[in-house]
């Protein structure tokens, strides 16, 4: 395992102690998500069930044997566990490198608690520097990107990439964050723009970091 890998793995080791009997447990998507899963399925007969964040999560439940729920069954959920691809100390973030942010933002919206679950490279002074993923309605990819460069971004087409709800993904390169809950709502605004990965409007709660030194946890 890279250095990187155990920073993840020790920090959902970290969020485990959120979890608590009988919760219906939100679950992110990524490297450092798949840590939380694989570890979350030493406790599955304590948990009720898990509502997934992306397909390819729901499908890593279900091959350890943890019931994956509708969220729309199940209501407001007590708990989402998920990684980012940057975080500031204020507990802004990015997310969606793995394209999966507009499920990831359903569920964070629904959740009483978000612990964010990283290694410690993903905080920053300043979102922005990881491309940020917007995803966008097909017909509206021009569109939208056009607007990106208005605000000073270079956008670029995932290429070959749909996202589980049949959309695109433009990373949008070199823009500058200065304010994340305006950008946030700003990009939002754009006619065709389905999500934007700024996650500031509803920051985590919690962000656990893990590095050589051990675990840090910033609330
Ligand atoms: O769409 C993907 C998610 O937002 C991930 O949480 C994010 O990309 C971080 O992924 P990883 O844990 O693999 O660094």
């Amino acid at each position: 395992m890279s250095d990187s890998d155990t920073y993840k793995k020790a920090a959902a080791e970290a969020a485990l102690e959120y979890v608590k009997d009988d919760m219906v447990v939100g679950i992110g998507t990524g490297s450092t998500a798949n840590h939380f899963i694989d570890l979350l399925a030493a406790m599955k007969g304590r948990i009720e069930g898990a509502v997934a964040s992306s397909e390819v999560s729901a499908e890593r439940l279900r091959g350890h044997g943890i019931p994956v729920l509708d969220l729309n069954a199940v209501g407001p959920l007590p708990l989402y566990v998920d990684g980012a691809d940057e975080a500031t100390e204020h507990l802004h973030l990015i997310k969606g490198g793995g394209g999966a942010l507009t499920r990831e933002k359903i569920v964070a919206a629904a959740s009483e608690q978000f612990v964010c679950i990283a290694d410690e490279t993903k905080l920053v002074g300043q979102l922005g520097a990881f491309p940020l993923p917007v995803e966008v309605i097909p017909m509206a990819r021009s569109h939208v990107g056009r607007q990106m460069l208005k605000l000073g971004g270079q956008p670029e087409l995932r290429p070959g990439f749909t996202t589980d709800n049949g959309n695109l993904i433009l990373d949008v390169f070199n823009l500058e964050i200065l304010n994340p809950v305006e950008m946030e709502k700003q990009i939002n605004q754009i006619a065709g723009v389905v999500t934007v990965g700024i996650f500031a409007q509803r920051p985590a709660d919690v962000l656990i970091l893990g590095g050589p030194k051990g675990v840090r946890v910033l609330s």
